[in-house]
């Protein structure tokens, strides 16, 4: 059956992976009731459209930290790509560059930084790419890392801030799925070698005391502007801006950490109003059709990231799946656009919206 929508990629990736490799994609901490909701939320936020508004032609293209994308729709950094399909972070870098997006690419991946960008910009040559850092609590250590990823020609630094420890996910311990040996080679956590070539791996470690302190030692670590990824709470939001980071992702690490945080999707609009339009503000955690992309922009974010939604489509199809998932994706967004009466997303805003509580939604 040819796949008309992301859940079909999910039901075409469960059939394929093996089932300890699918729940360590699929699953959250503790009960996952955040992994339900970052996708449930999106149901009670309903769209209210604009008509008459001759919306024939649809600009999708947004600016983001300098980078001209075709849509505001990026890849999240998700680990372990090898684990879905031999193509790996390559192929989905490849997909996401020649879909005109941008990638961050996980700290965790299972392909060196070098050869996932070389990949994306072999599909376009203008590709553009975020590298994401857990820190190390060795400082030279991930200073090591940093100048890797920006030799590398990544843009950006996509500091993890949600995760001073690792989430508490069932799935996994009773797969024993970190247990598995070999399976798991990050290949950017190697060590660096006198020589410059880069030796064994180092199993990646959480830095347990994060703090904004951490943010000024990287400050000194690297030129590259820094995004700070896992921000929930508008207050955060509002030291990071006046911490002086470049951009936010309004994540909850896809209900991956702490159990029980709201959707992002409800998060947003707080955090958008103390954010203020000073810095980009990127959503993740649930997005699955155009029309919650729409909505994500009318709350406010800048552009929306996919994580799980990627893997899908490497799992499913390799390399033309994650295009496949785009191309679905960029679709959506366009329809749903025209049924809105934008003809660009700096057109979508917020009256299109309405948050509803479930008993006013019954009403309606
Ligand atoms: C399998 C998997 C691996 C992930 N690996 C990382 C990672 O290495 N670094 C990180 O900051 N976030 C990681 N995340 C979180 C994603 O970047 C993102 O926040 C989340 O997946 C968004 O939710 P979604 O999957 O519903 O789109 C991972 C998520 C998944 C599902
Ligand atoms: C100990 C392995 C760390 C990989 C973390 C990847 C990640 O963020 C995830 O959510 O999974």
């Amino acid at each position: 059956m040819t796949p008309l929508a992301l859940r079909d990629f999910e039901a075409e990736a469960r059939r394929r992976l093996d089932p300890a490799i699918w729940d360590y994609y699929a699953g959250g901490a503790d009960d996952e009731v955040t992994v339900r909701a970052n996708t449930s939320a999106y149901a009670r936020i309903g769209l209210v459209p604009r008509v008459l508004r001759g919306a024939f032609h649809r600009q999708l293209a947004v600016d983001v930290l300098g980078h001209r994308l075709s849509m505001p729709i990026l890849a999240a950094p998700t680990a372990f790509h090898l684990l879905a399909h031999p193509d790996g972070e390559k192929g989905s870098a490849r997909a996401v560059a020649a879909a005109g997006s941008l990638s961050i690419i996980s700290m965790a991946a299972t392909t060196a930084v070098e050869e996932i960008t070389a990949a994306g910009r072999s599909a376009n040559p203008d590709a553009a790419f975020w590298f994401q850092l857990y820190l190390q609590p060795d400082l030279a250590y991930s200073q090591a890392v940093i100048e890797r990823a920006e030799a590398a020609g990544c843009s950006a630094l996509v500091v993890t801030v949600d995760s001073p420890v690792y989430g508490n996910r069932e799935r996994d311990r009773r797969n024993g799925f970190l247990d598995l040996p070999g399976l798991l080679v990050a290949e950017n956590t190697r060590e660096p070698l006198p020589t410059g070539e880069w030796g064994n791996p180092r199993s990646i470690g959480f830095t347990g005391d994060l703090s904004w302190d951490h943010l000024a030692w990287l400050r000194t670590a690297t030129s590259l502007p820094v995004v700070l990824k896992g921000i929930t709470h508008p207050e955060d939001a509002r030291l990071a801006v006046e911490n002086g980071v470049a951009a936010i992702v309004v994540s909850n690490h896809g209900g991956r950490q702490l159990d029980t945080v709201p959707a992002t999707i409800d998060l947003l609009p707080a955090i958008a109003e103390a954010v203020d339009g000073r810095v980009p503000v990127v959503l993740d955690g649930g997005i699955r059709r155009g029309t919650d992309v729409l909505k994500a922009l009318a709350f406010g974010a800048t552009a929306v990231a996919l994580g799980r939604p990627i893997i899908w489509g490497l799992a499913a199809g390799g390399e033309q799946g994650v295009g496949d998932v785009l191309s679905i994706l960029r679709t959506e967004l366009d329809r749903a656009m025209a049924l809105c009466g934008c003809s660009s997303v700096l057109e979508v805003s917020r009256e299109l919206v309405r948050p509803a509580p479930e008993e006013s939604w019954s009403r309606l």
